[in-house]
């Protein structure tokens, strides 16, 4: 991975204020304040593990943007930073092929930093695409993406933007002109949106020409944002952060929805949702287990709660470890889930006894010793479609399980009724 970013500041507060920002972003600083000492500390490092460089504009020993043009030609990508805004000095700035540009005049310039060194890790996962038949427009567009590591795709036309959608699942920005040769572009727009919600993906509208109307046009058809062209090259880089931005905060929020805090996996909420929309139709063989650690609240009363902490994760992580194909899930407190889609009951039976025997063999490390632990697990087979019977028949089983003793698998018999014939909760 790309750790280090070349910093040649303009004196040794500017270093340290930028060096923290790096390592903010989880980065390596390789600091220097004149060019000759930001030379000497690049050769120092393999070249490969620079992420990018951040260069003042002026430097003592470099006061026209020379530092600049090394890190450009040593191919880093390069944020320029000035003391101020100064239209020329922006001129030249952009005249180079630098990734941005910040002046350092206030705080949310720093905040704008921060957020685009993060980016550019992310941005080598992120695809944009763009579609147009204007080769100009088109070229320049992706050149300014992959300035900033974005994958970038170039469509023609609104089919092939489709196909390539439909190939790329990392894609989280579609960037379309409204002239394409197969429909326009708001027609466009309005049929992605039949197929991607505003949340799992961003389109931003480009046009030139001088109506006023097709922004709203855009807006109107679906999408999240439109620009003008001839654009202006800071302005959308801009926008083009923030849509993608806001695509991964949906996918953050929907991600800690539903995620189990404590040990990462999915929560009850997440494993009823795949079990009742994604796979809306249950396997005809399948089954599902209760998972309950044995007398719990003693692991609680004698080591302390953060020793109980230590131990769901560690049956958890057993559990993700010994069931990577099937739905899992930390249901609450210390019973966990788990749904074995094409699996039959003697199947499961047969691997959930071998992982009871797991959990007692596995030595647990808390900080002051070392502890084991037993689970008791209620096995269901029934040909249903009904998730809420799946589960109170496992439980069933489970609180059999409870009863015989504990540190013991209990399966439905496999002669239960079709439930499916009989009534339904
Ligand atoms: N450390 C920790 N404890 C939790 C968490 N969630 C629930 N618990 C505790 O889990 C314990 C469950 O206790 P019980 O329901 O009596 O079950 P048990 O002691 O395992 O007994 P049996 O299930 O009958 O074997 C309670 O003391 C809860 O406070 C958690 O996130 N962390």
């Amino acid at each position: 991975m790309q750790q280090h970013v070349l910093i040649i500041e303009n004196g040794e507060g500017n270093l340290e204020l930028i060096a923290k920002l790096v390592r903010r972003a989880g980065l390596t600083p390789v600091g220097a304040t004149s060019l000759i000492e930001g030379k000497a500390r690049f050769s120092q490092n393999m070249p490969e593990t620079f992420l990018c460089a951040i260069v003042a504009y002026s430097l003592p020993d470099a006061p026209k943007g020379e530092a600049i043009d090394f890190a450009v030609e040593s191919f880093i990508p390069t944020i320029a930073t000035t003391e101020s805004l100064d239209n020329t000095i922006r001129d030249k700035v952009l005249e180079r092929d630098v990734v941005d540009y910040i002046p350092k005049e206030n705080s949310q310039n720093y905040d704008y930093l921060n957020r685009l060194i993060s980016r550019l890790e992310k941005n080598k996962s992120t695809g944009v695409v763009v579609v147009s038949t204007n080769r100009v427009l088109r070229t320049r567009t992706v050149s300014l993406l992959q300035r900033h590591n974005f994958i970038a795709f170039e469509c023609l036309t609104a089919t092939d933007a489709m196909q390539c959608l439909s190939e790329n699942k990392n894609v989280r920005l579609v960037i379309t002109d409204n002239t394409l040769p197969d429909m326009t572009g708001t027609h466009f727009v309005a049929g992605l949106r039949k197929a991607f919600s505003k949340e799992q993906l961003s389109i931003m509208g480009i046009a030139g020409g001088k109506g006023m109307l097709m922004s709203a046009h855009f807006i109107k058809s679906g999408a999240n944002d439109f620009l003008r062209v001839p654009y202006c090259h800071e302005e959308f880089l801009c926008r083009v952060m923030q849509n993608v931005e806001y695509i991964e905060s949906v996918e953050e929020i929907r991600r800690v929805a539903n995620t189990d805090y404590l040990t990462g996996l999915p929560n009850r909420r997440h494993f009823f949702y795949m079990l009742t929309v994604q796979h809306q139709n249950l396997s005809e063989d399948h089954a599902l287990a209760l998972i309950d650690l044995d007398f719990f609240k003693s692991i609680n009363d004698t080591y302390g709660h953060d020793a109980g902490d230590i131990v769901l994760k560690a049956v958890a992580a057993l559990i993700e470890f010994y069931f990577p194909d099937e739905i899992i899930s930390r249901f609450g407190g210390e019973e966990f889930c788990i749904y074995m889609p094409s699996t039959s009951l003697t199947e499961a039976c047969e691997r959930l006894e071998d992982f009871r025997k797991v959990v007692e063999a596995e030595v647990i490390q808390l900080p002051k010793t070392n502890i084991k632990v037993t689970c008791s697990i209620g096995v269901s087979g029934a040909h249903t479609q009904r998730v809420d019977k799946l589960l109170s028949l496992a439980d069933k089983q489970l609180y059999a399980a409870k009863n015989s003793g504990r540190n013991q698998v209990k399966c439905e018999p496999p002669d239960a009724p079709n439930l499916e014939q009989g009534t339904l909760l």
